[in-house]
């Protein structure tokens, strides 16, 4: 990399390997004075945090580890990297609390959130000296740490949870909710690219945003007109388009996703009809 060229561009940060990474469709970036670098996931928190790099891309949980919660904003959740950082026990086991483990082995790759939740389950149940919870670190494949004699207990990052059920263990408790964020520095070292960083944030809003949201579509006799708006009320209001036939209208509304199949059915419930459902390809809302 020529290091003069990186001179007054901002530098967006984004995971170089791993699960974030398969996740981001990246593009070059031509018409902004902006540089992608692609540093490990683990790292980016405290890239920005120090302010060498202006935005990034990583999980809320490795924010979290690296302790650099109060030296980035997490300016946006980005809606994929969804996981969850659990507990876990071999399903045969005696142990079935986190209690149950206290003062045992746990191993895992997360030895700063680990430390913290068991270091406040420990003061609860007044456990100290060699009577606290050992927390053992270890850089992969932790599930497999209890077969293996080494631990009691895992702390490790669920998503599907086909890995821990393979290696028969249970989640017994959640540490930490965790998914990919836009984070920027909260002390920004290079104070005039702040309106790009505005640009940039709205822009990958946008894109958020639009596979949150889907638009339907669709025609109603005028008279269930009120009924209609409850059940699609838009954003800041259902558009209303006049048909030919004088009795009947079409409404267009943005809906949440998720909700969209209750919707449909509670709009043919009070006689919608040619119910039509778009994707949206990007949006600013
Ligand atoms: N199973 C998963 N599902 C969704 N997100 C995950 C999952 N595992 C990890 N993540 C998220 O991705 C981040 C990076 O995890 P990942 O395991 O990809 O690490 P890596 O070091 O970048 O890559 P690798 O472990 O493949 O070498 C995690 O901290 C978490 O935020
Ligand atoms: O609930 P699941 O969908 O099975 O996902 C969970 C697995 O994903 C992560 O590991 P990854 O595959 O990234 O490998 P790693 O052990 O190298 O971190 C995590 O550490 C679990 O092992």
């Amino acid at each position: 990399m020529n290091l003069e060229s990186l001179d007054g561009r901002l530098l967006f940060a984004l995971p170089k390997k791993g699960r974030l990474h398969e996740k981001l469709d990246v593009c070059l970036v031509v018409n902004h004075p902006i540089a992608l670098v692609f540093l490990p996931a683990s790292d980016i928190p405290s890239f920005v945090g120090k302010g060498n790099v202006d935005l990034g891309i990583t999980g809320h949980d490795v924010i979290l580890e690296a302790k650099m919660e109060k030296h980035v904003t997490e300016v946006l959740r980005l809606g994929f990297g969804k996981c969850a950082l659990q507990v876990q026990v071999p399903e045969t086991g005696a142990i079935r609390t986190v209690d149950d483990l206290a003062g045992k082995r746990v191993v895992t790759s997360f030895e700063v959130l680990a430390g913290e939740y068991f270091e406040a389950i420990d003061t609860r149940l007044k456990l100290s000296g060699d009577q606290k919870t050992r927390i053992e670190y270890v850089g992969g494949s932790v599930e497999a740490a209890c077969a293996l004699g080494l631990a009691d207990g895992i702390v490790d990052l669920v998503e599907s949870g086909d890995t821990m059920r393979a290696a028969g263990l249970q989640a017994i408790a959640t540490v930490l909710d965790s998914e990919a964020v836009l984070i920027k520095s909260s002390v920004p070292k290079h104070t005039d690219l702040a309106a790009l960083i505005e640009l940039i944030t709205s822009r990958i809003a946008g894109v958020v945003a639009s596979s949150k949201y889907v638009v339907c579509q669709y025609n109603i006799a005028r008279a269930h007109l009120p009924a209609a708006s409850v059940i699609t009320p838009g954003r800041r209001a259902p558009t209303v388009s006049p048909l030919e036939d004088e009795t009947w209208a079409a409404v267009s509304s943005m809906v949440e996703k998720g909700k969209i199949a209750t919707v449909m059915d509670r709009l043919v419930a009070i006689g919608a009809e040619d119910i039509m459902i778009f994707n949206l390809d990007n949006c600013r809302v």
